[in-house]
């Protein structure tokens, strides 16, 4: 099966030799080419080029995208899209005058949710997941991090781990799996942080591990949380077995987390809503990758992760959701790339690299995704008419995408 997309107004990310990253100056390049085609044969990208040149191809499916911008989907490197029910009493909550810290104090927050969770068949909470990853394709993201964390004893982690493994089978799109164990301490651990974290490494850890069911190890390193000699022990831990630090650090207190992630070889560092000029230095000359989750800021009213100071130190960043019950209750990323424009500064064409390359390298997998380039997978979002790229973060709110595909199929 092969698809000629003709007539496209602009192809957005063409790179015809895979490049890994964007850093720095880099971030505001975008290249692109107008009245161009793209080429299709089954599964990947296998020509591309400007329409003067279409001569002689054909295929078994012509898409006429006059008027129309066709850029990779996008890869959201960090979500937490695996949950049972919603917290949208704490929202009112919020409203009402707690604050995040006030609702995980008194048992609410991530807590509540591994409640729900451990309460919730497998069956059920593949389903309730299954609904939301439907939903984001739609949105346009191709390929998809997923972390576990809301079941915090080792069944219920188990069980996220698994519906994890069953969505990875069962949806088209790209899905990586992180164990994020250390997330919250259990009820049953107040008090006694420790024997959890040994549960952790000596349990949990080698559990997954055997099984595959995850690449990455992820830690929400915060004051309250996890302290950076807890988050320390579970990396090596983690490490020993096999998987990758990817962690959650800066969302609210910097104590060090990102040094100590760029330390341990971290794939990627994300949140970072509050950064020093320690952060700053240790991640340049590192291969770890920033991450902003604007939804986050906007939806809990916290600070937005300072891009401009991270881009202008030469450094690169990616954007994700963080799709989950408490902090973002949004999957979507055409909202994630408008709000880093409007927020954060950040320029459309350093949007789009963020949530297109740099977001496949901070989820491991750009080789395959994240450009147009020959060989690479054709996931691909064409647009409904637009007058620009720039009109897309410009139209806030506003779905623009016409059709969305995934793998060579129209999904
Ligand atoms: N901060 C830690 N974890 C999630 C939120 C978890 C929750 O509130 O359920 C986050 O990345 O924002
Ligand atoms: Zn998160």
């Amino acid at each position: 099966m092969s698809i000629l997309i003709k007539n496209i107004k602009e192809l957005l990310q063409v790179r015809e030799t895979h490049i890994p990253i964007v850093k720095g100056k880099e971030m505001n390049i975008l290249p692109t080419i107008k009245n161009a085609y793209l080429l299709i044969d089954h599964d990947t990208i296998v020509e591309y080029g400007s329409m003067e040149d279409i001569q002689g191809l054909d295929a078994d499916e012509i898409i006429d995208a006059t008027g129309k911008i066709v850029l990779p989907t996008w890869c959201d490197s960090h979500t937490h899209i695996v949950y049972a029910g919603n917290r949208e009493q704490e929202f009112v909550d919020r409203i009402n005058g707690l604050s995040y810290e006030d609702i995980a104090n008194r048992g609410g927050g991530i807590l509540n949710s591994a409640e729900k969770l451990q309460n919730t068949s497998e069956e059920d909470l593949y389903l309730q997941s299954s609904i939301r990853l439907k939903d984001v394709i739609k949105l346009g993201t191709g390929a998809i991090e997923i972390k576990s964390g809301y079941g915090l004893t080792i069944e219920a982690e188990l069980k996220m781990l698994r519906v994890i493994k069953k969505l990875k089978r069962d949806f088209p799109i790209k899905v990586r799996a992180t164990l994020l164990a250390a997330h919250a301490i259990p009820k049953e651990y107040k008090g006694n942080k420790s024997a959890f974290v040994d549960l952790v490494i000596d349990k949990m850890i080698p559990e997954v591990a055997n099984e595959q069911l995850a690449t990455y190890i992820d830690v929400f390193c915060e004051k309250g949380y996890f302290d950076l000699e807890d988050t320390e022990r579970i990396l090596i831990a983690g490490k020993k077995h096999g998987l990758v630090p990817k962690i959650h650090v800066n969302q609210f207190n910097a104590f060090g987390g990102v040094p100590l992630g760029v330390e341990y070889q971290a794939l990627s560092v994300d949140h970072l809503e509050e950064l020093n000029s320690q952060d700053i230095e240790a991640l340049k000359n590192s291969n770890t990758i920033p991450v902003a989750l604007p939804s986050c800021s906007y939806f809990l009213s916290i600070p937005y992760t300072p891009a401009r100071q991270i881009i202008d130190s030469g450094l690169p960043l990616a954007l994700a959701t963080d799709y989950n019950p408490g902090s973002t209750p949004s999957g979507n990323m055409n909202f994630v790339v408008s709000t880093a424009c409007i927020k954060m500064k950040m320029t459309p064409e350093e949007a789009i690299n963020a949530a297109t390359i740099n977001g496949a390298y901070a989820m491991g997998i750009g080789n395959m995704y994240g450009s147009i380039t020959k060989g690479k997978k054709a996931n691909l979002i064409i647009t409904k008419k637009v007058p620009s790229y720039a009109y897309l973060p410009y139209s806030f709110g506003e779905n623009n995408i016409d059709q969305v595909i995934i793998n060579g199929l129209v999904y």
